[in-house]
């Protein structure tokens, strides 16, 4: 394989000869594998790090940004100046471009959370160990700047082996793979050749790229860490995430909080939908939010289904308050469908107030991610919706017909 500009991907991996399926391909010995335990250009620092037990991540990042800053000596040196300068997850994104382009989507809410771990992350290492060292790790180079490049590099190309004991590493040329959905193979340390390899499940012929799977993630996740949204449709892992609420005028409303939070569930939670159908989980704290009084028994059954923390009950089902748990699911559909409508609909006239040229481009590349990834997760809600309609219908003309058939009767009796 040769790294090569691609299509997708800009640099990938590219086959150079045939590659037949079930091959055994890369070989980066553990020499060349960076990890927690690699060694420091500046000893010193790793040794104060390693003395205040900080772990492995905020460690990695520490030590990227220590041997990018020590270049010429640091024996990465080729492989940190062929890294992306600034990698493209939502790590890069403002505040006010997660507002404007993500407000429909749940992964904004995540964007934040992650942005707001790493400044924390960051802020911890300054207090308790970088201002105490200044010497070792000075602010013009350990910054909130250079460490939301490090976290990106992280996010974007840390891989955890397996067979490594779940060890997460950087590994230099093997993460130069682009990630395919339709691929089931991934990174891992390989005990007989002692190598960090990947096994092809499929043969290519030359000059095709090579794909690895960064996982099973729904759209939003691979935007989240990686910068990108697979093409419409071809993501089987896709999902999106639904947000349900308990009402404050329920009359249990103190019952059901109570029974949520004996299982770490809140008021408002949020649950993956699938293209082929939602979890148990949601359908059970949709029967918790429609439940009357007279149900109070339930509560904790279902704030545990709810939870996945339930081992021995996995389906749960009460018919007679399906059609209103089913309508429960539908109203918060639609109402997240209709932010969908709204930002899908608005967002060709979005931006065409930028003067800047740099500015433009950059609006319209994070504009289009957006519209990628919300025109993705409203398919999947649109979906749900159609299930849930049909079901409803036939519940409810089920009801008609039993209604019908009783009224019959009653006729015919008196
Ligand atoms: C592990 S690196 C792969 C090498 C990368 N292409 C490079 O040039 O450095 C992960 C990054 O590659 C890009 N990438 C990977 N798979 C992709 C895909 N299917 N479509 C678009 N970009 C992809 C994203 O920018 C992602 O953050």
């Amino acid at each position: 394989m040769a790294i090569q500009r691609v299509e997708v991907g800009e640099r990938g991996l590219v086959a150079s000869k045939n590659i037949r399926k079930g091959e055994k391909l890369l070989f980066v010995p553990p020499s060349l594998v960076i990890t927690a335990d690699s060694e420091w250009s500046c000893a010193e620092a790793g040794k104060v790090l390693k003395q205040n037990s900080v772990p492995d991540w905020p460690l990695l990042a520490t030590y990227l940004i220590s041997e990018a800053s020590q270049m010429k000596s640091s024996r990465w040196r080729n492989y940190i100046s062929a890294l992306p300068r600034q990698p493209y997850s939502l790590l890069y994104w403002t505040r006010a471009e997660l507002d404007r382009y993500l407000e429909a989507s749940q992964i904004r809410e995540r964007a934040i959370e992650r942005i707001t771990d790493v400044i924390g992350t960051y802020d911890d290492l300054r207090l308790r160990i970088f201002s105490n060292y200044p010497h070792l790790f000075p602010e013009e180079v350990f910054n909130i700047e250079t460490f939301k490049w490090s976290f990106g590099i992280l996010f974007s190309r840390l891989v955890r082996l397996p067979s490594m004991d779940g060890r997460v590493a950087l590994v230099p040329w093997a993460d130069m793979m682009n990630h395919s959905c339709e691929v089931d193979t991934f990174l891992d340390y390989d005990k007989p050749s002692k190598g960090v390899v990947f096994t092809t499940d499929r043969p290519y012929e030359p000059g095709e790229q090579v794909y690895i799977s960064y996982g099973k993630k729904s759209n939003g996740e691979l935007l989240l860490s990686y910068g990108f949204v697979p093409k419409e449709g071809t993501n089987p892992s896709d999902s999106v995430e639904l947000s349900l609420s308990l009402e404050k005028s329920d009359k249990c409303y103190k019952e059901k909080l109570e029974a949520l939070r004996k299982y770490e569930l809140s008021t408002s939670q949020c649950f993956p939908i699938q293209i082929t159908g939602w979890p148990v989980e949601l359908m059970a704290y949709a029967y918790l939010a429609v439940s009357p009084p007279s149900m109070s028994r339930q509560f904790k059954e279902m704030s545990a289904v709810a939870s996945n923390k339930n081992t021995t009950k996995k389906d749960l089902r009460y018919p007679e308050i399906e059609e209103q748990a089913l309508q429960f699911i539908l109203d918060a559909c639609e109402s997240s469908l209709s932010k969908y409508n709204k930002f899908l609909q608005s967002s060709g006239s979005m931006d065409l107030d930028v003067t800047s040229p740099k500015q433009l481009n950059r609006r319209l590349f994070l504009k289009q991610l957006a519209v990628d990834l919300c025109t993705s997760e409203r398919r999947i809600l649109f979906r749900t919706q159609y299930i849930l309609r049909r079901r409803l219908r036939d519940i409810r003309s089920g009801e008609l017909r039993a209604l019908r058939l009783f009224d019959g009767l009653r006729k015919l009796f008196n």
